[in-house]
């Protein structure tokens, strides 16, 4: 057979690894033909509301449901009373803690869901919900963890022995009422005889303030019992369906067989939608007691009110070194905010999650980390926000304290960071606190982003500005933001984490039809990534087939293999595994089917892009699609037909990606209002499936990070009301604050991973937020600033100049 194109055209059609093929997702949600948890309308739906707690903490005396079951229109008003039969009015949380589902006795913070009001239209649900009268008693507030680990009020009566003692948690012993866990890696002794006896010494304490990712879509979700066939189907907007599937089977006693559950298209997660909500158990109890679907969707109060904050992390650092630069100890103490109930979803050995990463991007020969978990009257969660495992904590913790550490030496920041780089020749590197990092080369793309944006030259210009500002000439100062990062995404491995119980593998199911085109299905689900585009074209290079013949499917238990879905950027170390070796399971089979077709020996045959061809006789092949046809189609001694594999993927480590950014700032010390000059964002994810939607996903990621960095925060006043539930108070950025980024790479591939793909969603945000910070701060050090808070908002950043005495 004659070949009428040339390879490289063969290896073009196939759109597959490093090809920025458009988003084939877009087509749809361009022209509004999205379908999302609130476009699902089945015949006879009710629609449920939540009546919710003004108060921050309080005892519940009653709830009187009369006037709103009077309502026309109404069908119910749960309470916990009608949950608590079903054992359902406690729900445990991914953390091995219990939260209740509806206000049990008390309520725990302002937002708490009190009574679920279920009605033939959202509107009627809404009058309903004024109509319920309850009645409240005022009790203490504690709003600040460190008073709450002081204080007299008990905030969990539940977690309080009858004899008043205190019984462990669920990481072990609490030292007081409101005390959730302590959890410490390293070694304590010997950080703080290394600290004591260096040069140098820097200290630092630091809050990284609670915020909300705030997705686009709130959450919500359908449900609907066939009581007919026993069957539950819950559609919704889950990070984690599979996980959700098992979790109601175990909750509610229906067997995991009878319930599906679909996650549609997601409006952006960002780690908000991993845990499970209370909107949830009450839209699958109305529904089993109405007879009738159910829907629950929240409004955007209720979704930055209540469902799963970020962050909220008071981090006391010292950090050690000789006169030289050479960091010697370091030593980390953590208060964590988790609010009412401990609802984080992290891996369950891993409390304060993967915030043992805060040795960040450096040889640190001895470190030690503490956390003291901490109850207080404010909503739970603590998985989100791009990084739901606290690496973004971890890594703003280690990017402040070089930056101390650099004021204490009286050095260049970006010199420092060098002379402590992690070499490229000691990976894969065990980090004092326990990790292995899989490889990286950061020297290289420091050097390549100090180089693209000048730095002596900024540093110059910088110097000079400092000057004019002295003369009076300027009012306005230049930061130049650092930030060198170091990610940890991919869990599992399932021998290290598990959420409750449940191991963190991921899978790929992947069907090739007779004429060569093909549908793949996975345990993870997209909420704007792109894994439509992206695993397709994995699968693509993999087998040889377009990417175009390629259909991704995800999100549905019924169909899709068990995987634990998509967060702490796991998809692709994981999912992307387990597509590759699906993959390379289908070119095992297809090389029998081609060797036997062309008559030689299985060994006589090689894969070349979209064929196999006999070993040395290019012009004797047989290509993918003829290979399916006859895996159907033409009996083949020794084989069963068909053409199909599934790869379950254990990970052997997490992946280790990274970047260098820079950003460069003018601030004008008399408004506070900053202006970013430039962006320049290095990302290292090991080998790249598609630079487009990196380039999205950087974009994002980063636009999140101006945000917490600059401005956005849920912020609590002493009552514990919430002082930003809404976009009026909390902030967005728009294309008013966002600068033009500039970005750029390297490619350090994961040597374990089977294409050597490392995550990338999460990184921007991880080094994003630190970079902006420093840029704020950086203007100021010549003016004498050590550290000041986040978010750096106009006042903020005005009182700092002014504390400075810039204003005088
Ligand atoms: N090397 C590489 C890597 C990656 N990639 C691509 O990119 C993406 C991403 O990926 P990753 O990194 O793997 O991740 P994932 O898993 O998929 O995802 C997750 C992430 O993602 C991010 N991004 C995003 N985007 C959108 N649009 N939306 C959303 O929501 C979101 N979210 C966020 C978050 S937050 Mo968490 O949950 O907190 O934990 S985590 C997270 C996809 O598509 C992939 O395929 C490529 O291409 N290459
Ligand atoms: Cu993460």
């Amino acid at each position: 057979m004659k070949d009428e194109i040339s390879r490289e055209e063969r290896v073009a059609g196939l759109k597959g690894l490093g090809c920025s093929r458009k988003r084939v997702e877009d087509a749809r949600f361009t022209q509004g033909k999205g379908n999302y948890v609130d476009d699902i309308k089945l015949p006879g739906m009710l629609h449920g509301d939540f009546v919710r707690s003004p108060y921050a903490h309080a005892r519940i005396k009653s709830i009187n449901i009369d006037a709103a079951m009077a309502l026309p229109g109404v069908t119910a008003v749960l309470t916990a009373k009608d949950l608590e039969p079903l054992g359902l009015h406690w729900m445990p949380t991914l953390a091995g803690d219990k939260q209740m589902v509806l206000a049990d006795g008390k309520v725990l913070f302002q937002g708490q869901e009190v009574a679920f009001v279920v009605a033939s239209d959202r509107y009627v649900a809404a009058d309903a919900v004024e109509l319920v009268e309850v009645d409240y008693e005022e009790l203490e507030v504690i709003v600040d963890p460190f008073k709450s680990l002081q204080s007299d009020v008990v905030l969990r009566e539940d977690l309080v022995a009858d004899d008043g003692s205190i019984p462990n948690g669920a990481h072990g012993p609490r030292k007081h009422p409101n005390h959730i866990f302590t959890w410490e890696a390293g070694e304590e002794e010997a950080t703080n005889q290394v600290i004591d006896n260096a040069a140098v010494v820097a200290e630092a304490e630091m809050y990284y303030h609670r915020t909300h990712p705030c997705p686009l879509e709130t959450c919500g979700s359908v449900a609907s019992m066939d009581k007919v066939n026993g069957k539950l189907t819950l559609w919704g907007t889950f990070q984690a369906p599979h996980v959700v599937r098992t979790v109601a089977s175990l909750l509610s006693g229906i067997e995991e067989h009878n319930i599906r559950v679909v996650s549609p298209d997601i409006g952006g997660g960002f780690g908000n939608k991993v845990g499970v909500y209370p909107g949830y158990i009450c839209s699958i109890v109305a529904s089993i007691v109405t007879g009738v679907p159910v829907k629950w969707v929240e409004d955007r109060m209720e979704n930055l009110m209540s469902t799963a904050f970020a962050r909220d992390y008071w981090m006391k650092g010292k950090i050690s070194a000789t006169k030289e630069g050479k960091i010697t100890g370091l030593h980390c103490h953590v208060t964590a905010d988790h609010g009412a109930f401990d609802a984080c979803a992290d891996p369950t050995k891993f409390p304060a999650g993967f915030m043992n990463i805060c040795t960040g991007s450096y040889d640190i020969p001895v470190a030690y980390l503490g956390v003291d978990g901490v109850y207080t009257n404010k909503a739970p969660g603590g998985v989100s926000y791009r990084c739901s495992f606290r690496v973004t904590e971890a890594v703003y913790f280690i990017e402040r304290m070089i930056e101390v550490l650099a004021i204490e030496l009286n050095m260049d920041p970006a010199e420092l960071r060098s002379i402590n780089f992690i070499k490229k020749e000691q990976f894969p590197y065990t980090a004092a606190l326990g990790w292995e990092y899989d490889s990286g080369d950061y020297q290289t793309a420091w050097d390549k982003a100090l180089k693209a944006v000048d730095y002596k030259g900024l540093r110059a210009e910088q110097a000079e500005r400092v000057e004019a500002f002295k003369r009076g000439e300027t009012r306005k100062v230049m930061g130049i933001g650092l930030s060198f990062f170091t990610e940890i995404v991919g869990a599992g491995p399932v021998k290290n984490c598990d959420i409750l119980g449940m191991g963190m593998f991921d899978s790929c199911e992947i069907r090739i039809h007779p004429t060569g085109s093909a549908v793949a299905r996975l345990g993870t689900i997209s909420q704007g990534q792109g894994h439509a585009t992206t695993f397709a074209q994995i699968l693509a290079t993999e087998i040889g087939l377009s990417a175009e013949s390629i259909t991704i499917e995800e999100g549905d238990t019924d169909t899709a293999p068990y995987g634990l879905g998509t967060y702490g950027s796991r998809s692709t170390p994981v999912a992307g595994a387990a597509a590759a070796m699906a993959g390379r399971k289908i070119r095992a089979k297809a090389q029998m089917i081609a060797a036997y077709l062309l008559e030689v020996h299985d060994n006589d045959v090689e894969f070349d892009v979209d064929r196999f061809v006999v070993k040395g006789v290019p012009e004797r092949f047989k290509t993918m699609k003829e290979i399916a046809y006859a895996a159907y189609n033409q009996a083949i001694p020794g084989l069963e037909p068909g053409l199909e594999a599934v790869s379950y993927y254990d990970p052997p480590n997490m992946t280790y990606p990274f970047g260098a950014y820079v950003c460069v700032m003018d601030i004008d010390v008399d408004t506070g209002v900053p202006e970013i000059r430039r962006f320049y964002a290095l990302d290292d994810c090991g080998t790249r499936i598609n630079p487009m939607v990196i380039e999205g996903q950087i974009h994002g990621g980063l636009t999140e990070a101006l945000a917490v960095a600059l401005g956005q925060e849920i912020a609590y006043d002493d009552m514990g009301n919430v002082k930003t539930a809404t976009l009026m108070d909390f902030f967005l950025p728009t294309a008013w604050e966002v600068p033009n980024y500039e970005t750029d790479f390297t490619v350090t591939p994961s040597p374990h991973h089977p294409i050597g793909a490392k995550g990338v969603g999460e990184s921007p945000h991880v080094g994003g937020v630190p970079c902006f910070s420093n840029a704020v701060q950086d203007a100021f050090r010549p003016f004498g600033n050590r550290h000041t808070n986040m978010p750096h908002d106009h006042w903020r950043i005005w009182q700092t100049a002014n504390n400075l005495g810039m204003h005088d």
